[in-house]
């Protein structure tokens, strides 16, 4: 899928366009010649590990960091050079702070009062996004007078309130315990739903990537990985590093033995296993799948790829229970099963096969000197 293809309906144009947009410190290259296009009213997340790029990114579209090359436009018009506050985005970082000695009201109407709106609109306005995030009660209290999730919630209600139809989100949930950051992460998807606002959100938090995103934009060393939806990422990983970065896998190596029309056969763990891609035969790859596809059978599925091995552990994590099995030819494999569902026992020391459909594996390029 190319970027143009994702272009909206004729005479919409995309929110923001990035092409080329690099920048260097000293020796190191934060971001790589980046070319990006979020559509209109599209919730997109940059995710990656530490240092892969993705503040640099999105800072340089808010237009708080200058690039070193390359371009920007917004709703269609070049943006590359204009300061922050004429690219009409809204922002939320982790440690947005509200002004400690405003109350929320104030705190909310702060970018109203800089608009010079009439009074009477400003109390309207504060109210209507006060209820958007369920704290209309709040509004004469300090900061201080707030938990850490209501914080944040009126961080959002300030970014809310002057209507932008593009926010910027740097790990606006990073601060807040598990069950507050689990519920937030479905208002904000909510939320920008109902309000059809694009949002680029950056996140080093997988799970909260899948959860929240209709495309996610995987960083990996100042560069695009791969960009996909949720479940394109998730079940066609593109890379090692994509497979082994979102989501638990199960990687085995392996060497292509021939490649025809009816698929791939790679020798693995000393057998033969099924898959499909663009490789050709004595290519080095790994095979991929993902535990939920790996079943721990007594005998081999028909038609289905199939390693022997031995249980070596069997893990009840409440819902799904986790067998460790390890391979004969060396190498571990995990299979998950949901434990309601768990038809054959497989205790411990039981000689097992490793099994899960073909349509389940995911062939890679081996990527030299890396394994998960
Ligand atoms: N002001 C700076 N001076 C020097 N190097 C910088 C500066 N800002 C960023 N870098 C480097 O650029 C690279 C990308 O940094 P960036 O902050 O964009 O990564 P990130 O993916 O947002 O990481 P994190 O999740 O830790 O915030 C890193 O190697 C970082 O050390």
């Amino acid at each position: 899928m190319t970027d143009l293809t994702l272009q909206q309906n004729a005479g919409t144009p995309p929110k923001l366009v990035v092409s080329g947009l690099h920048k260097t410190y000293g020796a190191t290259v934060a971001l790589h010649p980046t070319d990006l296009t979020l559509r209109s009213g599209e919730f997109m997340t940059l995710l990656g590990p530490s240092g892969s790029g993705k503040t640099t990114l999105l800072m340089m579209v808010a237009g708080l960091l200058q690039a070193d090359g390359g371009e920007l436009s917004i709703d269609g018009h070049k943006a590359t050079y204009a300061p922050p506050w004429e690219r009409g985005i809204g922002m939320v970082f982790q440690n947005y702070a509200l002004f400690p000695h405003l109350t929320v009201f104030e705190n909310i109407a702060f970018p109203l009062r800089m608009r010079r709106m009439p009074e009477a609109e400003i109390r309207r306005e504060v109210a209507r996004v006060l209820e958007i995030v369920q704290l209309p009660h709040t509004a004469q209290r300090q900061p201080r007078a707030l938990s850490g999730g209501q914080q944040q919630r009126i961080a959002l209600a300030r970014c809310f309130v002057f209507k932008p139809s593009f926010i910027l989100m740097d790990e606006p949930l990073g601060a807040l315990d598990k069950k507050l950051r689990d519920q937030l992460q479905l208002e904000i998807k909510h939320l920008h739903k109902s309000l059809g606002i694009t949002i680029l959100y950056v996140t080093h938090d997988q799970e909260e990537a899948l959860t929240m995103s209709d495309r996610i934009c995987l960083m990996n060393g100042g560069r695009i990985e791969q960009l996909g939806t949720p479940a394109e990422l998730y079940f066609e990983p593109a890379t090692v590093f994509a497979a082994d970065f979102l989501g638990e896998s199960n990687f085995l190596e392996g060497k292509v033995r021939s490649n025809s029309p009816d698929g791939l056969v790679i020798d693995a763990v000393g057998g033969a296993i099924s898959g499909a891609g663009n490789f050709a035969a004595g290519s080095a790859v790994k095979v991929m799948v993902r535990p939920e596809s790996v079943r721990a059978a007594l005998k081999p599925v028909e038609g289905w790829n199939a390693v022997p091995g031995t249980v070596r552990e069997t893990i009840f994590v409440g819902g799904v229970t986790r067998h460790y099995i390890e391979l004969a030819e060396g190498g571990t494999v995990v299979a998950l099963e949901l434990t309601d569902r768990r038809t054959q026992p497989a205790d411990p020391g039981r000689e097992v096969f490793a099994t899960w459909p073909v349509s389940a594996t995911v062939v890679l390029a081996a990527e030299k000197g890396k394994m998960p």
